[in-house]
């Protein structure tokens, strides 16, 4: 399919149910009422210790400018779901908001605000669907790349999963992503175009299968190319592969400038150390060994385990595709909105199970590093009228589910997580360069103690609330339960359920 709209916006990017619900505010005439939404996850994906924040480029991207075209309008109008003057308000709608976010690359926490939107309860409800769609596959993405990073070390560390994806788009940005959570480099030469990140590659078997033999098709490649690697599992390994790519290299030498081999099937420990001794043996101590298959943070630990000679990782469909967890299942409540006296009231979502009780009140997230070693001691989730920092009798912190857990911190800083990043409607914030954000993320989780970052069983990481916002919390229950309590003896009928 053709897109037949040329003026096609990204605005009906969201699920039906937010244009019905800002139908129903605006003909109510409430639809200006501000409100404060924000976005967290409840569980941390991949059972990792922390997540790496991504998205926000996209985000912005999405928000400079949103408005209903033309085309956009008119679909409204011939789908005869909504009121003409409902249709008629969107069509001059722009984004009026406010939105808070953490910088790109930020580790996060489940359970705290990553996303913050202040404005109309019109315009939070429109946007909710289309931050969760990027933030949430963006930020599942640097994770799971994180995690890669992790068990990988310094060694090379490649993207391949483009053919692997869920659609272009999150190839595209899943390519970034993974770039933000610590890989090299990208197959994906668009990828590279847009976000000025490095590509890299070598062949495919179809290269060998053209020419119908190893050597003739490495010395087509080397013919026509430099820094090569060559592929050798097309046939057999050890037998004719690595011998042809040897034969190559040494008849072309430095006009070459041979890199190393890939390979990209077998028994990958076995193979490897085949691989390493026969070019060693051949004057090739610097060759490297590049390997790709369905590999992952575990396959490779077991790799690792097994001593192979593997020196680059190409990582493609378990990595795009967040295969061991393909959701990361971040949420957008409102928290606070204003009564009919235009009031803000801080608002709760109740539920049976404790962890999808929302925890009501605009608020901040604090990082505190100890002064002493710089080290983060945990996050701190107050209300946003607090301010945590330089509290000359210390920071006391406690687990909001088990408060006989605590800790007075000293000699700390508190570094505020959300920030600005629209105002009014107007982007304020300008991305950093893509190799920036990855640094910044390295940095900033480096910042982490090594408890939280190992990639099996990490630590909990303190995620604390303030005692005003746990109080806040606790008042609000109370006063749904007292609600719920008379709404049930004032209906006797109630008391049979
Ligand atoms: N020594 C090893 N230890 C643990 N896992 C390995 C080892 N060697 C290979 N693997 C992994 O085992 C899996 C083997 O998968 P599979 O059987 O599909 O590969 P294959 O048959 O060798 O190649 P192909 O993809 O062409 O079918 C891959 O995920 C690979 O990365
Ligand atoms: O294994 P992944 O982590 O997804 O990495 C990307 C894969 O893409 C290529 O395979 P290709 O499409 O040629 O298929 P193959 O599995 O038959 O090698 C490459 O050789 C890798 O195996
Ligand atoms: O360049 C490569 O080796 C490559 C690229 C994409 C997928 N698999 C391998």
């Amino acid at each position: 399919m053709t897109n037949q709209y040329p003026d096609d916006s990204l605005a009906l990017h969201t699920d039906a149910y937010q244009l019905s619900m800002m139908q129903t505010y605006f003909l109510e005439g409430i639809h200006e009422r501000q409100a404060v939404f924000e976005m967290y996850f409840r569980k941390m994906p991949f059972e990792n210790g922390y997540a790496i924040f991504a998205g926000l480029e996209r985000v912005l991207d999405y928000l400079n400018g949103l408005h209903f075209s033309a085309t956009d309008i008119a679909y409204l109008r011939e789908s005869g779901e909504f009121d003409p003057s409902f249709i008629d308000y969107l069509e001059n709608w722009r984004f009026k908001g406010t939105v808070r976010a953490p910088r790109e690359g930020e580790p996060v926490f489940n359970n705290e605000p990553i996303l913050q939107v202040e404005g109309n309860v019109f315009d939070a409800q429109l946007i909710e669907t289309p931050l969760l769609n990027i933030v949430n596959y963006q930020t599942l993405i640097a994770t799971k790349a994180a995690r890669i990073r992790t068990v990988v070390g310094n060694q090379g560390l490649l993207e391949f999963g483009t053919r692997r994806a869920q659609e272009m788009d999150a190839a595209l940005w899943g390519t970034r992503a993974a770039y933000i959570g610590g890989f090299d480099a990208t197959s994906n030469v668009r990828a590279g175009k847009l976000f000025n990140i490095p590509i890299s590659g070598t062949h495919a078997h179809s290269l060998v299968q053209t020419y119908r033999s190893d050597y003739e098709a490495f010395k087509a490649y080397a013919e026509t190319h430099r820094d090569v690697v060559f592929l050798v599992d097309t046939y057999d390994t050890l037998h004719s592969g690595v011998p042809a790519a040897i034969r190559v290299a040494k008849e072309f030498g430095d006009k070459i400038n041979f890199q190393g081999v890939r390979i990209d099937s077998g028994d990958m420990a076995y193979l490897s150390k085949g691989v390493r001794h026969m070019l060693d043996d051949a004057g090739f101590p610097d060759a490297k060994i590049y390997a790709s298959n369905d590999l992952d943070e575990e396959t490779i630990t077991s790799l690792k385990r097994q001593d192979a000679k593997i020196d680059v990782w190409g990582i493609g469909t378990k990595l795009i595709t967040a295969y061991d967890q393909p959701a990361l299942g971040g949420v957008y409540k409102v928290v606070s909105i204003e009564n009919d006296k235009g009031e803000m009231v801080d608002t709760i979502k109740i539920s049976g199970s404790a962890e999808k009780i929302s925890t009501p009140g605009k608020k901040q997230v604090w990082r505190i590093t100890s002064n002493k070693d710089g080290k983060s001691q945990g996050d701190y989730i107050a209300l946003s009228d607090e301010d945590p920092r330089d509290l000359p009798e210390g920071l006391y912190m406690f687990h909001p589910n088990y408060p006989y857990l605590n800790k007075t911190v000293k000699d700390y800083t508190a570094r505020p997580i959300l920030h600005d990043v629209v105002v009014d409607g107007e982007v304020v914030y300008e991305s950093p360069a893509v190799k920036e954000i990855r640094q910044y993320s390295h940095e900033a989780l480096h910042a982490l103690w090594p408890e939280y970052r190992r990639d099996l069983n990490p630590q909990e990481y303190p995620v604390d609330l303030s005692k005003k916002a746990w109080d806040n919390k606790m008042a609000l229950i109370d006063d749904i339960r007292a609600y719920v309590k008379e709404l049930s003896s004032e209906n006797e009928d109630l008391e049979k359920y």
